[in-house]
């Protein structure tokens, strides 16, 4: 038996879910394994996003059950998500604009209750990680460049050392370099720590190097799942977007 079948760290059964009664999301069931890396991909409007935001607590599905780490948890908040273990980055940054770098950092070990002791190191852990945020640490957030946004973004969230992370789209607004830049301390967290990542992404190239998994979506349905070469032939791909 795999290790992804004897604890995933994220396993969603059965998941359905809409805006207003619009069905958006159908019977979606899904197994992220523990330091297992996926990609999920699909069009514009698939579902990817919103099947995020209801793995993280944030959009109530209709139906379905959702278990972290092998617990279904009583209140699927992203409160309590966060306290077992799982960290979202969600698409489009959303970092407060008038907060400096390192003054954003302080409000998630706040908010995730890090002890003020530990604080300086879990910000050194992560700046290790990501090395070009020391250049803009005492910056605002509002005046930085998209990508130095999505790497505070990502900063952020690894911050309260996640078991497994959700990251939506986290190329949007970055150049190729500055994406592998970014995806490569996220493989190698994986390597070190066994961290788990569910990643929704449309550069498929670049997922795919660090992927075991892809899980492709269509019309809030998935479609197809196998490991990265299945889908590596350009027609096949070009069927799913
Ligand atoms: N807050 C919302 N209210 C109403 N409809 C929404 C909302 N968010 C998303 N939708 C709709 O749900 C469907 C799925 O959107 P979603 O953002 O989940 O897709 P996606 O696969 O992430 O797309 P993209 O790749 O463009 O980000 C779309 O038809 C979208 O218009």
């Amino acid at each position: 038996m795999s290790q992804a079948q004897q604890r995933p760290a994220l396993e969603a059964i059965g998941i359905s879910a809409g805006y207003g009664g619009r069905a958006v999301l159908e019977n979606i069931s899904l197994t992220l394994g523990e330091g297992e890396i996926v990609t999920l991909v699909g069009h514009n409007g698939a579902g990817k996003s919103t099947l995020m935001r209801v793995l993280f607590g944030l959009h109530r599905p209709d139906a379905g059950r959702i278990r972290v780490f092998g617990q279904e948890l009583p209140n699927h908040s992203p409160a309590a998500l966060g306290a077992a273990g799982l960290a979202l980055v969600p698409e489009g940054r959303g970092v407060f604009p008038d907060l400096t770098v390192d003054e954003i950092f302080g409000l998630a070990l706040w908010a995730a209750a890090v002890p003020k002791q530990e604080r300086a190191e879990r910000i050194e852990e992560v700046l290790t990680l990501l090395p070009r945020i020391r250049d803009f640490r005492t910056r605002r957030a509002g005046t930085l460049s998209g990508g130095q946004q999505q790497m505070v973004s990502i900063a952020r969230a690894l911050l309260t050392r996640p078991r497994a992370l959700l990251l939506d789209e986290p190329s949007i607004g970055l150049a190729p370099k500055l994406f592998q830049d970014l995806l490569a301390p996220i493989a190698a967290l994986r390597d070190s720590r066994g961290i788990a990542i569910l990643l929704v992404e449309q550069n498929v190239r670049e997922a795919f190097a660090i992927s075991d998994r892809v899980l492709a979506m269509k019309s809030g349905a998935i479609i197809e799942e196998g490991p990265p070469s299945a889908f590596s032939d350009h027609a096949r791909l070009m069927e799913l977007f």
